[in-house]
């Protein structure tokens, strides 16, 4: 049984997070219910600066804010004195409405719109990440209209791969994100940039993956990255101030997955750095990454109220829950693994094998296989462990089941951060049929 965090199972038998009974967190708020273990991404944050400091380097640890969005969460990050990493006009607008300060904001995306650049730059936040061509051009179009000059690292795609699911990989030559190095993509981008009168380049942003569980892809990529920093060097003598290695950093979700500690991967990552800005008598740049499993993934816990079963004699037998793909969708998109217990009944022997279904209408729709649990009964609540990670942020509306709620859990209190989602809130963007429409469109 993993219990993890600040988990424990009570005299009542019920598994407790943040010192909360998730029972009784059941009956007040219903499931399904995200659970945030807020001591445990207090702990990890914690963990990657230390790491840092430990170092003696100058850093930003940046919360990779698309694992997990919401106003409570970019607060606890800020509060954390992390930076924010935004992918979308969106989280940049959640993460501002939430009081995040702009200049510790970073802006990620592979087709960032004319629209959201702006809202970017008029905000002024801390950096934008440049991705492709297109929006070096959208950049200096908008930062010349506004004379307002703009911070810029630029993504290089390494031609790394890391071992890891191929949708989740991102630092291969053959990926939708960044400017190749092979190709000299990469060496292109650098000259405008540098012969831009509105481009202040920091320095350049590389990411490999997600869920990595080794130092290796981060240590190639950083060799790729000075590879090129070295040919920038001799064409345009820069200088990088800034070196973004973005995230990846894998988590435990199931036996055998075997994760590095924080400071195992800060230690590579910086001793590379090091060793290679001295190869080519740079000061060390600012180094900055961007988790975000590893900050929030196994730090929440979703409760579900078990309902039919159904039993195949000698085939499988099915349990279903209230929610599934809906508020879960890594098992459909990526055969993704997980584990929970009973959390009415943590202590009863899990002796019988259950394949875990969702509610919606996919046959697909399946969050566990095989689940070892005990004999379950209506009603029972199930708790899966490590959702907090792409679990409420990827979470949909088919088939119009509302999303759920999420509490915080620490000390003994819980707290609301997202209400669940209401039939009326279902609706309220839709517009009744008019069945006269042409009459109405044509006076
Ligand atoms: C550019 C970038 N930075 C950071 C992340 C966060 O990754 P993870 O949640 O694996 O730490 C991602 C997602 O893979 C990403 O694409
Ligand atoms: N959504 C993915 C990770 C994507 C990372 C973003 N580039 C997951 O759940 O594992």
């Amino acid at each position: 049984m993993y219990l993890h965090g600040t988990m424990t199972i009570n005299e009542a038998g019920h598994l407790e997070i943040g010192g909360v009974d998730t029972v009784d967190l059941a009956k007040k708020y219903d499931t399904p219910l995200f659970v945030y273990d807020t001591a445990l991404i207090k702990e990890r944050a914690r963990a990657f600066k230390q790491a840092f400091e430990a170092e003696g380097v100058s850093y930003q640890v940046a919360y990779a804010s698309k694992a997990f969005s919401c106003i409570a969460m970019y607060q606890l990050a800020a509060s954390l004195d992390l930076s924010i990493d935004v992918v979308s006009g969106g989280e940049l607008y959640t993460a501002l409405k939430a009081g995040v300060e702009p200049g510790k904001i970073h802006f990620h995306g592979n087709n960032k719109s004319h629209g959201e650049l702006e809202m970017a730059i008029k905000a002024g936040i801390g950096c934008i990440v440049a991705d492709n061509f297109y929006e070096l051009e959208l950049l200096e179009e908008l930062a010349a209209n506004m004379e307002q000059t703009v911070s810029v690292l630029l993504r290089l795609t390494p031609g790394v791969e890391a071992h890891t699911h191929e949708f989740i990989a991102t630092g291969q030559e053959d990926s939708k994100f960044g400017f190749d190095i092979a190709s000299g993509q990469a060496d292109k981008a650098a000259q405008i940039a540098e012969r831009s009168k509105f481009i202040d380049l920091l320095g350049v942003h590389s990411h490999i993956g997600s869920q990595i569980f080794e130092t290796e892809g981060f240590v190639l990529a950083i060799e790729k990255v000075f590879n090129q920093l070295q040919a920038w060097q001799e064409e345009f003598d820069f200088v990088p101030r800034v070196l973004n290695f973005g995230g990846g950093f894998g988590i435990r979700y199931v036996e055998g997955d075997k994760p590095l500690e924080p400071e195992t991967y800060i230690r590579e990552i910086v001793k590379e750095t090091k060793k290679h800005a001295d190869r080519l008598g740079l000061a060390i740049p600012e180094i900055w990454i961007e988790p975000g499993r590893s900050l929030v993934g196994d730090a929440a816990t979703t409760l579900y109220t078990i309902g039919s079963t159904k039993d195949i004699p000698n085939v499988r037998r099915y349990l279903s829950v209230d929610g599934g793909m809906s508020d879960n969708l890594r098992p459909a998109l990526y055969d993704a693994k997980y584990e929970g217990l009973l959390a009415n009944r943590a202590h009863d022997k899990a002796e019988e094998t259950f394949s875990v279904a969702g509610k919606c209408c996919e046959s697909g729709d399946m969050l566990v296989w095989d689940m070892p649990l005990p004999e379950v009964q209506h009603g029972d609540v199930l708790a899966m462990f490590c959702t907090g990670a792409y679990g409420y942020s990827m979470a949909n509306n088919y088939n119009r089941i509302p999303r759920p709620a999420v509490v915080f859990a620490e000390d003994g209190a819980d707290q609301l951060v997202i209400q669940r989602e209401s039939y009326e809130d279902l609706t309220k963007l839709d517009l009744a049929y008019q069945a006269n429409v042409k009459e109405t469109s044509d006076v």
